[in-house]
């Protein structure tokens, strides 16, 4: 039977511990479970419950204080990263075997480790070889996307983050719940973005012609994919939550191979029951 794995991965602030949160307490209502593993070794609150903290294996703060390592704490926190890559025998012994289990993954924020660095993809290689389903599950800030070269760096980064990891990923726009109902509806455009008309719309501000010619071919490389497209997410929306949660769950074929339940109707049917007398009767 597969295992179920979200990425919950985006920049730092995007929302990440609080989506997960969120998704807890939603998949709960639903009479399923989900539980989660914190990934941040730079983490100082998360109000979900955690089934494996990376602090237990390794923190950032003795790692900036080892005087012979001398890291900050960016740097600190991808030694951390490395440091988890080559012991993922403590996330196999964490994790158990649990059939049909559903994991979501809370990581950090900085947005190198999506781009370039190697963990993350190595992670999802040894995931797979547990027989974990994974979904990347990528959040931008809606605060930051109501302009539109602000918008071209988030979808660059998810669209990174897609190309490098090679999992089906969902794109989620976080804190539609702060917007003003005039932004709600301007913020529209970007959810399933026309990068054409989008690059239309600015070439009037961009003097550069050289700047206009990078954005053209920034914007026609994202409308090659044409597989960046984002999905609102309100805390406070249930209905929205359950469908961000139903794009993933059909992504990594989630329910498909659960039994099917009998529907109480027929098990309380009685035994003896004659059709053929029903029917003459009537
Ligand atoms: N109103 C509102 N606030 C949110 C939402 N999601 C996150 N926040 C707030 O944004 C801030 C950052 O949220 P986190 O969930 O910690 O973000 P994160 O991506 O885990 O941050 P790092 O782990 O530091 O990268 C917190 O103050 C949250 O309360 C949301 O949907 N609505
Ligand atoms: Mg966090």
């Amino acid at each position: 039977m597969p295992r179920y794995a979200q990425l919950v991965m985006g920049p730092a602030g995007s929302g990440k511990s609080t989506y997960c949160s969120t998704m807890v307490q939603h998949v709960e209502s639903l009479n399923r479970t989900v539980q989660v593993v914190n990934l941040d070794p730079a983490a100082e609150h998360f109000d979900y419950p955690v089934m494996a903290d990376i602090r237990e294996l390794i923190q950032v703060d003795d790692v900036m204080e080892d005087a012979s390592l001398k890291f900050g704490p960016n740097g600190g926190l991808v030694f951390c990263m490395e440091y988890f890559a080559n012991n993922f025998d403590w996330l196999e012994e964490t994790l158990g075997h649990v059939e049909d289990d559903y994991i979501l993954f809370d990581c950090p924020g900085q947005i190198e480790l999506y781009t370039h660095l190697p963990v993350m993809k190595q992670l999802v290689e040894q995931l797979q070889q547990w027989e974990f389903r994974v979904c990347g599950v990528f959040l931008v800030d809606s605060q930051f996307m109501v302009e539109s070269f602000k918008f071209i760096s988030g979808v660059m980064a998810a669209l990174s983050a897609m190309v490098s990891l090679e999992i089906p990923q969902v794109n989620i726009m976080t804190k539609m719940d702060l917007l003003s109902p005039k932004a709600k509806k301007e913020i529209e455009k970007y959810l399933d973005p026309d990068m054409y008309s989008m690059m239309e719309d600015n070439s009037d501000t961009i003097r550069s012609r050289q700047f206009k010619k990078l954005t053209k071919a920034i914007c026609e490389l994202i409308d090659d994919y044409s597989m960046v497209r984002f999905l609102p997410f309100d805390r406070t929306d249930e209905e929205g939550i359950n469908i961000v949660l139903q794009h993933i769950d059909f992504s990594i074929q989630y329910g498909e191979d659960l039994e099917v339940k009998e529907p109480k109707e027929l098990e309380e049917e009685p035994s003896n029951l004659n059709y053929d007398e029903i029917f003459q009767d009537s």
